[in-house]
C-alpha cells in the first residue's frame, strides 16, 4: 500500500484542527487535516440545536489571524460562526481529506515518525499516513455519553442523546424530560418548552447560572482582576437577577464559577430563558433518576415518579482519544485527556500534540494553535539552522 507522507497531520477539522492548520499555513509549514465525517466543523453543522449561538462574545470566539467581520452580532449564530469558518477555512487554503476516519496512530519503530492507518469512508479503501508530528484535534466532545440508567434498556418512549435534538416541533404537547443542567440541557429545556412541550428537567448537582452578558463582564473583568473578586461580583449579579432557586430545586455551588472552570473545566450554565420557565412552572426541575419502568415511567431519587413520552440526554460528552491513539501514554492519561495541565497540555513528546482539550472553549483552541504551530516552526527552522552552520 502507498504511503501518503506529509511534515505534519492533524486528525479532526472541528475549529482546532482548522486554527492548527490555519496557524501552520501561515507559517509555510506543509500540513494535511484528515476529517471522518463529509464537512468541516461537523458538531456545529450536525449535531447541534437549530437555536445555537455561541455563549461567548465574538472577542472571545475567532480562531486566530482572522477576525469575526465587524457587521456579525457579538454572540454569533449557529449559521454565522459556520460561514466564518468555511471563509476561515478558503482565506487560509487549509488542506482537508473528508470521510477519512483515523483507525489507529502509532510510532514506527523503524523511523521514529507517526504511522497513521485510515479508512476511506467514501471508498472503503484504506490509507497509511506517516508524519513527524502528530495534532490530535478530535474534540473533547467526540463521543455522546448516555450514563447506564437501571430499565433505560426497556424503556418504551422515545430517547436521545442532545446532539440528535434540533428543535421541540414534534413534541408539541408531549411529555418530556431533559437530563442535565449544564449548557446543553438547559437550553434544550427552553426551547422543548416554546415549542409547547410539557418540560422537565433533571438537576442532580448544584450549578452555576447566568446570563451570557453577565458571563462576558466577567470575562472582562477577568483581564484586570483576580479571579476570587470577579467570582465574588458574579454570584451577586446572579442572586440579583435570579434571587435564591431553592425551592424549586436550583442550588448554586459554594466554589465560585470562574475558580470552578479553571480548576476543572466545569462550565456554568449560560441561561436563555429556562429560569424564568422553571419559575413560572413551565419547566419541572426533578432530582437525579433512580430506574425507569414499566415502558415510560421515570422514578427519581426522592421517591417521585411520572411519566414521559421522551427523553433527551443532555448528560455531556467523552473524548475518542483512546480509541485511536495507540501510544497515548506520552501525553494522554486513561480518560483521553492530556495528563499535563494547562498551560502545558498541548505538547507530548516524539512530535505530538494536542488542540482544543483545555476544556476552555474557542479561546483555549486558539492558545492551542498558536502554540503547537510555533513549536513546530521553532523545531523545523533550528534543525535547517543546524545544517546550514
Ligand atoms: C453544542 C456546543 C456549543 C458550544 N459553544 C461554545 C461557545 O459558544 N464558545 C466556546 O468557546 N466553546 C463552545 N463549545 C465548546 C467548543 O468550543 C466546541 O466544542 C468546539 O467545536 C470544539 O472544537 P474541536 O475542534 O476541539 O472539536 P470538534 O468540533 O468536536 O471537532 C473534532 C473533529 O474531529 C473529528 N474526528 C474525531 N475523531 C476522528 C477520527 N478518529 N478520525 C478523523 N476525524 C475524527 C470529528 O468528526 C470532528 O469534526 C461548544 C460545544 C458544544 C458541544
Ligand atoms: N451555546 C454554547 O456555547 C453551548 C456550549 N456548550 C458547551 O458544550 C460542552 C458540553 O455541554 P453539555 O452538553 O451541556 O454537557 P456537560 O458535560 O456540560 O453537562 C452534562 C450535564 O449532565 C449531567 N449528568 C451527567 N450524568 C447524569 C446522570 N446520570 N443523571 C443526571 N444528570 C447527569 C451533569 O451533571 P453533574 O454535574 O451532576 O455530572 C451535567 O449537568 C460544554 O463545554 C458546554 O459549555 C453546550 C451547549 C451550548
Ligand atoms: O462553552 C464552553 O464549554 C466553553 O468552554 C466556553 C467557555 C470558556 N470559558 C468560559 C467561561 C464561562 C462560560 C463558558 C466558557
Amino acid at each position: 500500500m502507498q504511503i501518503i507522507e506529509v511534515p505534519v497531520v492533524i486528525v479532526g477539522a472541528g475549529p482546532a484542527g482548522i486554527a492548527t492548520a490555519g496557524c501552520l499555513n501561515k507559517l509555510r509549514i506543509s500540513n494535511i487535516v484528515l476529517e471522518r465525517d463529509d464537512c468541516p466543523v461537523s458538531l456545529w453543522r450536525k449535531r447541534a440545536y437549530d437555536r445555537l449561538k455561541l455563549h461567548l462574545g465574538k472577542d472571545f470566539c475567532s480562531l486566530p489571524h482572522y477576525p469575526f467581520p465587524s457587521d456579525f452580532p457579538n454572540f454569533v449564530p449557529r449559521v454565522d460562526f459556520l460561514r466564518y469558518i468555511d471563509s476561515y477555512i478558503a482565506h487560509f487554503n487549509i488542506a482537508i481529506n473528508y470521510n477519512c476516519s483515523v483507525d489507529s496512530a502509532l510510532i514506527d519503530q523503524s523511523n521514529g515518525k507517526w504511522r497513521l492507518l485510515v479508512t476511506n469512508n467514501s471508498s472503503g479503501a484504506d490509507e497509511i499516513y506517516e508524519a513527524e508530528f502528530l495534532v490530535v484535534a478530535s474534540g473533547e466532545n467526540s463521543e455522546e455519553y448516555i450514563p447506564n440508567i437501571k430499565g433505560l434498556e426497556s424503556y418504551q418512549g422515545e430517547s436521545m442523546h442532545c446532539s440528535k435534538y434540533l428543535n421541540g416541533r414534534e413534541m408539541y404537547k408531549k411529555n418530556v424530560l431533559v437530563v442535565g443542567c449544564g449548557n446543553s440541557g438547559m437550553e434544550i429545556a427552553y426551547d422543548l418548552s416554546t415549542w409547547g412541550a410539557y418540560t422537565s428537567i433533571v438537576v442532580r448537582s448544584q450549578v452555576h447560572y447566568f446570563t451570557k452578558e453577565m458571563v462576558y463582564a466577567g470575562m472582562l473583568m477577568l483581564k484586570h482582576f483576580m479571579v476570587d473578586k470577579v467570582d465574588k461580583m458574579m454570584v451577586l449579579m446572579s442572586k440579583l437577577k435570579y434571587g435564591n432557586m431553592f425551592k424549586y430545586g436550583l442550588t448554586r455551588p459554594k466554589e465560585g464559577p470562574f475558580a470552578l472552570k479553571i480548576k476543572g473545566g466545569t462550565t456554568p450554565t449560560i441561561d436563555v430563558g429556562c429560569i424564568e420557565k422553571i419559575k413560572k412552572g413551565k419547566v419541572k426541575v426533578y432530582p437525579g433518576i433512580s430506574s425507569i419502568k414499566e415502558g415510560k415511567v421515570v422514578k427519581f431519587v426522592d421517591g417521585q415518579h411520572a411519566h414521559f413520552d421522551a427523553i433527551i440526554f443532555a448528560t455531556g460528552y467523552k473524548t475518542n482519544v483512546l480509541k485511536w491513539l495507540k501510544d497515548y501514554k506520552n501525553l494522554f492519561n486513561e480518560n483521553g485527556m492530556p495528563k499535563p495541565s494547562y498551560p502545558n497540555h498541548w505538547k507530548g513528546e516524539h512530535g505530538i500534540y494536542s488542540a482544543g482539550f483545555s476544556k476552555r472553549g474557542l479561546e483555549g483552541i486558539s492558545f492551542d494553535a498558536k502554540k503547537i504551530a510555533n513549536d513546530i516552526n521553532f523545531t523545523l527552522t533550528s534543525r535547517v539552522n543546524q545544517i546550514t552552520s
